[in-house]
Order: C-alpha cells, then sequence, then structure tokens
C-alpha cells in the first residue's frame, strides 16, 4: 500500500524537492501558507485532519541567517514553536514526525567532523532557534527524526549556488569566504533520503531502530569559496555565466549573523542506520548545473 506523506511547506528547496519524489508508492501532499501557518496551530491540525498521512514531514522554517539576528521572536516563533506544533500535532494522530534541522546548531570550533552525540553550542539566532526547535519535536512526539543537513541548494527557491551564478552574470570576479568548511547538499538528494528514512519508519513502525538525530549531507567537504568555484566550472563547461572566485576571509565579508567556521557532519549513522549513501557534493552540482533552473 502507498505510504502518504504530508509535507509542511510549499515553495521552499526542501519542500519542492519532496513534491518531486512522489510516486505511486509515495503520496505527497505539500501544504503551505494560506492553508497551513506554523504560527497557527490549528491550520496545522486541520492539514492533518484533512489529508490523513502516515508520516508528516516538516521543512518549513525561518531560514533567513542574517536577517533572524533582529527578527529574533518570529525566528523562534517558526524555528522553535511552529516545530512544536508539527510534532504535536502528529503525536496527537499518532503520526512519527520527520523534521528537518541545521548544521548551524554547532559553534564550528571542532576539527573533524560533528557528530549527533557532539555538544551544540549556535553562533547565532537562527542555529539557536533550529536547536530549540530539535528539543521541543523531541519533547513532544517521540516517533521523530530529526535531520541536521547543511547548505542546501536546488535548482529551485533561494539559495548560495543560484546567488553565485547570479552575480556572475554582472561581474568577472567574486569575493568568497574560504575559512568556512561544511558540505553542499543538493535538495532532491534530501528528498531521495527522506524518501529512505520513511521506508524505515513503515518497515520498523516501533520506532527502536530510528529515532533521533541524524546528520544527512551530500559526501565529502569544501568551503563557500569552493563550492562556488565549482558551481562556476560546471556551469563554464555548459556555457552558463561564471566568475573567478577571490579567496577571502570572514573578517573581509561582514554578517550580522556569525558562521561556524567548520560545520562538516560525520554522516555514519544516518547511513548506517536507513541503509541510503548520498553522493559526493560535486557529483551533486554537476547535476544541479544540467538541470533546468526554476
Ligand atoms: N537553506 C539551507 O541552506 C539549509 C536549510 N536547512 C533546513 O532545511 C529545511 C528546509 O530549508 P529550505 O527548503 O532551504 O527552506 P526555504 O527557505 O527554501 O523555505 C522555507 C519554507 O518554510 C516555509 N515557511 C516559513 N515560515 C512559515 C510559516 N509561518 N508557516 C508555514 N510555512 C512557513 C516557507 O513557506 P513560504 O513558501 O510560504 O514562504 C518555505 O516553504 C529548514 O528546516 C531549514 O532550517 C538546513 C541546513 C541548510
Ligand atoms: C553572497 C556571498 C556570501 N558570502 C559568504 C557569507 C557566508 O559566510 C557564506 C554563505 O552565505 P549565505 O548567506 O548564502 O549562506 P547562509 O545563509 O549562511 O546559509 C546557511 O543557511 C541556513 C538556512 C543553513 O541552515 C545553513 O546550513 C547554511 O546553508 O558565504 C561571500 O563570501 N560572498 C558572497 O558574495
Ligand atoms: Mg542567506
Amino acid at each position: 500500500m502507498a505510504t502518504k506523506l504530508l509535507v509542511i511547506g510549499q515553495d521552499g528547496q526542501v519542500a519542492r524537492a519532496m513534491a518531486f519524489v512522489g510516486s505511486a508508492d509515495n503520496i505527497v501532499t505539500c501544504v503551505g501558507r494560506p492553508e497551513l501557518d506554523l504560527t497557527d496551530p490549528a491550520s496545522v491540525r486541520a492539514a492533518i485532519d484533512r489529508h490523513k498521512p502516515d508520516i508528516v514531514i516538516n521543512p518549513a522554517a525561518y531560514t533567513a541567517v542574517d536577517k533572524a539576528e533582529s527578527e529574533v521572536e518570529l525566528a523562534y516563533a517558526i524555528n522553535r514553536d511552529g516545530a512544536a506544533g508539527v510534532a504535536a500535532a502528529a503525536a496527537e494522530a499518532g503520526l512519527p514526525i520527520v523534521h528537518i534541522s541545521t548544521d548551524y546548531v554547532f559553534g564550528g570550533d571542532k576539527a573533524e567532523p560533528y557528530l549527533e552525540s557532539d555538544p551544540t553550542g549556535p553562533t547565532g539566532v537562527y542555529g539557536a532557534s533550529k536547536l530549540a526547535g530539535e528539543h521541543a519535536v523531541a519533547a513532544v512526539n517521540p516517533a521523530h527524526v530529526v535531520l541536521r543537513t547543511a547548505w542546501v541548494y536546488a535548482p529551485w527557491g533561494h539559495n548560495f549556488a543560484r546567488t553565485m551564478l547570479r552575480l556572475a552574470a554582472d561581474r568577472d570576479v567574486v569575493r568568497v569566504v574560504v575559512d568556512q568548511q561544511g558540505t553542499p547538499t543538493y535538495a532532491p538528494d534530501i528528498a531521495q533520503a527522506v524518501l529512505a528514512v520513511c521506508r524505515t519508519i513503515v518497515a520498523s513502525p516501533d520506532g527502536k531502530d530510528w529515532r533521533g538525530v541524524f546528520h544527512l549531507t551530500n559526501e565529502g567537504a569544501t568551503t563557500w569559496a569552493g563550492f562556488a568555484s565549482e558551481v562556476f566550472a560546471q556551469s563554464a563547461a555548459r556555457g552558463g555565466p561564471s566568475a573567478r572566485v577571490e579567496p577571502i576571509t570572514t573578517a573581509d565579508y561582514p554578517t550580522p549573523a556569525r558562521r561556524p567556521a567548520n560545520s562538516r557532519l560525520d554522516t555514519g549513522r544516518f547511513t548506517r542506520t536507513f541503509g541510503h549513501r548520498m553522493s559526493d557534493w560535486r557529483d551533486a552540482v554537476k547535476r544541479f548545473s544540467s538541470a533546468p533552473k526554476a
């Protein structure tokens, strides 16, 4: 029998990627504003009543990292209280929740990739509000999977890769920070990984194998400058916009929010638990570069 997935949000990068993986086996319904607003818990319960899913997926969030520094209440209303509302509504209906979180829950001081068991220490409001969301989700719904991903991009929506291509259209040189490490993660690959999580949940509903926090990124790592260079190389190879990347330091690029210097995530626990391997980040950039941009 088909598994019914209710995805919170419609226009987000991951929500849109989820819509594309719908099939006869996985019936995907994305519900966003105005029908469902995270700041209105009744609208979340109504969507669950109406669509009667088997699993609830929550990739909706307040994601404006710099703006969050001055919109603290709104960031928490969505990323903590909104997340809690979704997880609680799922729990009331007896449903598991797959919740998406971020590498920005970490402080960035560790030299190695972060494990799920490593201490958190967000450097800004966005990361802190997302961490509060993780805790709230776990507190209200024991049947939860929290997937921490990073540096998400897609052929649609707002993301760093598309910003780079836009900048390259009218300049020869783009200055990009080289002292922040992490792993660009392609939204369509996240969607496939979420399906693997859902298969595990359906196969083992008691949840002994799958509850908790998992790190989920593409494989490998780079810097923002390295990511930009790869996007330009792949774009140029297809006759698209390209620029030279001038590596700069974080100090040369002041922003309201501080970002972690290292937010590489160790994905071993995800791979072992869900039997799904993510591809290398460069392979994903290749697929991004050959996809039509929306
Ligand atoms: N973007 C990134 O680089 C990263 C993202 N993440 C996490 O991954 C998840 C997915 O991110 P991504 O797809 O990039 O997010 P986007 O910024 O692309 O989209 C955010 C989504 O959240 C929805 N949303 C925001 N506020 C509300 C609200 N009040 N009620 C209902 N929906 C709301 C938006 O709806 P609308 O279309 O109506 O605005 C949109 O669909 C998030 O949890 C994010 O924290 C983790 C690591 C990196
Ligand atoms: C646009 C631009 C950014 N930068 C720097 C600023 C910053 O340190 C880094 C990334 O910039 P952005 O603002 O695009 O990315 P940012 O908003 O920090 O992206 C984050 O979003 C949230 C939602 C997450 O969860 C994180 O995983 C991460 O993807 O690149 C440059 O050096 N040059 C540039 O031209
Ligand atoms: Mg940004």
